[in-house]
């Protein structure tokens, strides 16, 4: 794994940045792209940019299941406020939360992933090193799923929604195959809660403990972390 190591958010942004805008000049037509307060620097670069995604297919990891599109707490509305409003892809596809046949809409999006290999794919990290909403004991091979969110996670995405109790308990998510899959992997990370995943993902076994550790068998992955992040790294 490359470490990339920045002094704060906006600086993450800019380095995520220009892996992004190689990686088009190189030809990537396909982003996976993240949720999360992680993303939200590199999607303000790609924003302001004079790049042009109209041509570019965007692939999401994860939504909580039982949102609309156009709840403001999806990660449809996310999308479409950070990023999607301001420059559209050719076709930006998220799992559909809003449709409670699980069966149904995780084999649709494996199916949208299939015929949309990913190029470089964005990802950020919880605090218990789940990445999309693959939690620990999420299988390393697998594919999109319905997932139940943890005690960690749930609060840990409190902050977003009025009400603990408002914080939807499940969620549709790509799996860690599918992610593994993508040519290209950049994650970022800030701040000092996240400096045990970090840890775990670089220094640690490859277990589903850690579902991030799982990138350690991908030969393409670059970390974009402050130094709070790395500060538990050996
Ligand atoms: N499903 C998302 C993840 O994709 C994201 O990586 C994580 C961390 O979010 P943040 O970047 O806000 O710390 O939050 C959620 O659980």
């Amino acid at each position: 794994m490359k470490i990339i190591k920045v002094k704060d958010t906006q600086m993450g942004g800019k380095e995520a940045f220009k892996l992004v805008k190689a990686d088009i000049e190189n030809g990537a037509k396909v982003l996976g792209l993240a949720t999360g307060s992680s993303p939200i620097t590199l999607y303000n670069e790609m924003t302001s940019s004079d790049l042009d995604f109209s041509n570019m297919t965007s692939v999401n990891l994860d939504e909580y299941v039982g949102l609309k599109a156009d709840n403001d707490q999806s990660y449809h509305y996310f999308m479409k406020e950070h990023l999607f409003s301001k420059k559209p892809f050719k076709n930006s596809y998220v799992p559909d939360g809003s449709n409670p046949d699980a069966d149904a809409a995780t084999s649709a999006y494996d199916k949208i992933i299939e015929e949309n290999p990913i190029d470089l794919q964005i990802l950020g990290i919880g605090r218990n090193g789940h990445i999309g909403f693959n939690e620990p004991g999420s299988p390393l091979d697998g594919k999109t799923r319905k997932v139940g969110l943890t005690e960690s996670t749930i609060e840990a995405n409190t902050r977003f929604f009025d009400d603990e109790k408002d914080v939807p308990r499940f969620a549709y998510s790509m799996g860690i195959g599918s992610i593994m899959k993508a040519k290209k992997i950049v994650l970022l990370a800030y701040g000092e809660n996240k400096a045990d995943a970090i840890a775990a993902t670089v220094d640690g076994p490859v277990t589903e403990d850690c579902p991030a550790s799982a990138l350690q068998n991908h030969p393409d992955v670059t970390l974009i972390i402050d130094d709070a992040a790395a500060s538990k790294l050996k």
